[in-house]
């Protein structure tokens, strides 16, 4: 018993130390998962998506195998895969690379968390358990624990997005339970619109990242104290986004504000259009001219060759490559 106390100890005085040199911060890239026309891996064309991040965009943090990168459509081995790929293309040129472990299965969680960990991953994140839910709070934070303790050397993130886990827990009131629990928990991503849970959560817990990931709304997290953003849309509003940070760290609202509506004027347009993630995976390709191809079954793309070129119109127009 001693022994494991030490070493639970042990682990928190390596993770503070880690983290009083490194903070997420910032912009992150939620990655699309390439695919052939069949829908299987495209893992040849990560190196060059990786150098487009970083040269076109700015972005030098991925998501990898999240929502937008259909990590919960794909199988165990395939997120291997492509965890493996993505950390080796963007060591030594990213700042860091998040795995999402998040399954149905906790078995399986521990086993992409452990993965992610021996492949070089900078941290891990994960999703609560979304068909059989969490019975409790306490349920939730003791099953994320084992995820996390799969990886104690990385960085855990809790990825909070009710919209689709229909796991409706406030973060504020897990936060607390995530501290003591959780040695390596260092911070959330937080993708829901609810601002006053995600400013309770920063205000009284400074010492944790807290990331925003409801991307055509981030200016009002700035100004909550946001600490980064991980999101679908910095693939390719990567440096339209950077310039509204940088607009409201100056203190110049009104650009702030006028480069935050015009990207809303693109979502508009997208959600008009009855438009998601198969469509943003195709206007990704449409953009960066790398071939992402369809998105997995059960998606299927509304997105037609009609609209590629008012597509590619709207999205020049807010940030020109
Ligand atoms: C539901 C979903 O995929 N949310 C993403 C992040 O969590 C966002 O990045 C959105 O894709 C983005 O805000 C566009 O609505
Ligand atoms: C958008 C996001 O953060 C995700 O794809 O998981």
């Amino acid at each position: 018993m001693g022994s494991s106390n030490w070493n639970l100890g042990c682990d928190r005085v390596f993770l503070i130390m880690a983290s009083a040199v490194r903070r997420l911060k910032g912009l992150v890239a939620a990655t699309f998962t390439p695919m052939t026309t069949m829908s299987d891996l495209n893992l040849p064309v990560i190196q060059q998506y990786v150098d487009y991040l970083i040269e076109k965009q700015n972005v030098r943090n991925i998501f990898v195998n999240g929502t937008t990168g259909e990590g919960m459509s794909l199988s165990v081995q395939e997120r291997k895969m492509l965890a493996e790929e993505w950390v080796k293309h963007a060591k030594n040129k990213m700042d860091s690379v998040m795995v999402h472990v998040g399954c149905l299965s906790l078995e399986d969680s521990k086993d992409l968390a452990a993965h992610a960990a021996s492949c070089g991953a900078d941290a891990i994140s994960a999703v609560s358990p979304s068909f059989i839910k969490p019975s409790s709070q306490d349920a939730l934070v003791m099953y994320l624990k084992e995820v996390a303790a799969a990886a104690p050397s990385l960085p855990f993130y809790y990825y909070h997005i009710p919209s689709l886990t229909g796991v409706r827990y406030q973060v504020f009131d897990l936060m607390g339970k995530m501290q003591k629990e959780i040695p390596s928990f260092r911070g959330v991503k937080f993708s829901d619109v609810n601002l006053m849970d995600f400013s309770l959560c920063i205000h009284n817990y400074k010492e944790f990242d807290l990331l925003y990931g409801v991307d055509e709304q981030l200016l009002g997290a700035l100004a909550c104290g946001a600490h980064g953003a991980v999101g679908s849309t910095y693939n390719y509003l990567g440096k339209t986004t950077y310039k509204m940070m940088a607009a409201f760290e100056k203190g110049d609202l009104l650009k702030a504000q006028e480069l935050q509506h015009t990207i809303q004027k693109f979502m508009v347009y997208v959600f008009d259009m009855g438009w998601g993630l198969p469509e943003f995976k195709q206007i990704m390709s449409l953009n960066s001219g790398i071939d992402m191809g369809p998105a997995r079954l059960p998606l299927l793309s509304s997105l037609q060759p009609e609209h590629h070129e008012s597509v590619k119109s709207k999205l020049k127009q807010l940030n020109p490559l």
